[in-house]
Order: structure tokens, then C-alpha cells, then sequence
């Protein structure tokens, strides 16, 4: 049981990779607050399993500050952030401007804007950590999500930028996966593709996530650094 009663905020919980990690974290005894967009059946799993449902739309600067009130409203003291909200969208032709803004706003405004404001939250708490949930693909760039690798790339920035700002209080650190779900319209060639991508070769699922969680959230000499959780991808 962790000693601290302070909750853990995680965004973008609804289903996947935050719906598991969420899971878990409850299950480690953890008070948990997270953010959904969408009503999904994975929202009222939470709910059922006392976590706090706040909803938040982070593609939008106002959608960002309303949700900063929101949870201001529900909590004094924050254990952790974990930065999970993502769009991966691709360049489509006459809505390349929108989907970068979106992008931008989701994977950089919005950890942005929280952590400056709900920094007095964490301090509030010991120990304390931001996590930022970034992308390999930051490593090399990619010719198919332009605007979604900026956005991770510059999320890699912030991991910097704030675990300077924060420390010692508040450690700040990332977690860079490469394929972990493929998504329901994925079909065979592409899974196949993006399997021989890694040294590994598996679709790993959620849980690699979580043992990266729990490996910063219990180490308190970690701080401005990005784990690479990649299959080997970089050796292949
Ligand atoms: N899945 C993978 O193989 C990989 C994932 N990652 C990263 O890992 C993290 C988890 O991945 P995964 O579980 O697949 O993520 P998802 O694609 O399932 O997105 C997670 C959640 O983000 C929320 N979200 C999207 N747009 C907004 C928005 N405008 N405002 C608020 N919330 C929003 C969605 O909420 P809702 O459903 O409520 O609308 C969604 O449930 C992400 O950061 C992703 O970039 C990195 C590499 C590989
Ligand atoms: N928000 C999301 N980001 C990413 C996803 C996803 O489903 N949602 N998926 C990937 C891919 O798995 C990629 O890593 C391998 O093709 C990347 N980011």
C-alpha cells in the first residue's frame, strides 16, 4: 500500500494502454483520478473500482483550462501525472493544419499547461512524479505521421525541460514505446510489417507500460529520462 493517499492522475484512461495501467494502479492500491473524451464501457470499469471520471477534451486550449479547474475541484494533492491522451493521426490532404493543432494541443499544450498549474498539487505530495507517454518514433523521425512525431518529439522536450524545473520535488520522466496494440483495422501485412520492425517481434500489449510506470514511479534517483520500450527496434 503506497504511503501516500494523494491520488495519481492518468489522462486518456477510457480504454487500451491507460484503461490497463489504470487497472493496475488501483490494484497497487493507489487512489486514481483519470480523463476520458469518449463514454466507453471501460470508463464505468473504472468508476466501478472507485476511480474519479473527468471528462476532458485536450484539443483545444479552453478544453485543457476547464479540465485544469475540474480536477483542481476534486483534489489538493496529486501523487503523480501520467500523460497517456494521444491522437495518432496521419497527414490527409486539406486537414494537415487541423490535425497538427490537435496533435500539438494533446501531446504538448496539454501536459504543458498541467503540469505548470498542477504543480503545487504534486508538491504536495512525496514522492511525486510526471510521466510522459511519448513514441520511438521520435528517435528517427517518421515520413507517415509527420505532425504526430513533431508533437511526441517536442513531448520529449518537456520530459527535459520540466525534470530541471521540478527537481527535487518532482521527478519528470518519459516512457518512448514503439507497437505495443495494434488497432481492430490493422490488417495482416501491416501487422506482419510492423512485427519484423523489431528485434523482438511481438505486440507486447499494455502491461510493458505498466512495469515502466511502477519502475519510475519507485525509483527516486530517475529523473530527465526517457525509457526506450521498443523491441530492439534501434538494434534491428
Ligand atoms: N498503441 C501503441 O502501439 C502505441 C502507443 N503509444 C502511445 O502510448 C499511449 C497509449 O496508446 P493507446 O492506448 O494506443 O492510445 P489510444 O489511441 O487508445 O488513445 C488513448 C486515449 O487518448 C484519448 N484522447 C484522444 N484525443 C483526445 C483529446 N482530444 N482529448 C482528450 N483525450 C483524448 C482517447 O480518449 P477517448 O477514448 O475517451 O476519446 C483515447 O482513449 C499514447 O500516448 C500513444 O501515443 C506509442 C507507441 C505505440
Ligand atoms: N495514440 C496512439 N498513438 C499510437 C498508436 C495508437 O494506437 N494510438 N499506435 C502506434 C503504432 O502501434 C506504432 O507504434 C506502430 O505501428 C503509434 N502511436
Amino acid at each position: 500500500m503506497p504511503d501516500s493517499a494523494a491520488p495519481i492522475l492518468i489522462t486518456g484512461a477510457g480504454q487500451r494502454v491507460g484503461l490497463h495501467c489504470a487497472q493496475r494502479l488501483i490494484e497497487d492500491g493507489h487512489p486514481l483520478i483519470f480523463t476520458y473524451r469518449t463514454e466507453r464501457p471501460g470508463v464505468q470499469a473504472l468508476r466501478d473500482l472507485g476511480a474519479t471520471a473527468l471528462f476532458a477534451d485536450f484539443s483545444s486550449e479552453a478544453g485543457i483550462l476547464a479540465f485544469i479547474d475540474a480536477l483542481k475541484a476534486h483534489t489538493d494533492s496529486l501523487r503523480a501525472v501520467v500523460h497517456n491522451a494521444s491522437e495518432w493521426l496521419a497527414e490527409t490532404q486539406g486537414s494537415e493544419a487541423q490535425a497538427f493543432n490537435r496533435m500539438f494541443n494533446i501531446h504538448m499544450l496539454a501536459p504543458y499547461l498541467i503540469n505548470l498549474h498542477c504543480a503545487e498539487l504534486l508538491q504536495r505530495s512525496t514522492p511525486a512524479d510526471i510521466i510522459h507517454i511519448s513514441d520511438d518514433v521520435t528517435r528517427k523521425g517518421s515520413s507517415k505521421h509527420i505532425g504526430y512525431c513533431a508533437s511526441k518529439a517536442g513531448l520529449d522536450s518537456l520530459t527535459l525541460s520540466f525534470a530541471a524545473r521540478f527537481a527535487p520535488a518532482i521527478k519528470v520522466n518519459g516512457i518512448a514505446p514503439a507497437l505495443l496494440l495494434f488497432n481492430p483495422d490493422d490488417d495482416a501485412a501491416y501487422r506482419a510489417k510492423a512485427l519484423a520492425k523489431s528485434a523482438l517481434g511481438i505486440e507486447p500489449g499494455s502491461e510493458v507500460i505498466y512495469q515502466s510506470l511502477r519502475y519510475l514511479l519507485d525509483n527516486p534517483y530517475v529523473t530527465g529520462t526517457t525509457l526506450t520500450v521498443n523491441g530492439g527496434r534501434h538494434v534491428k
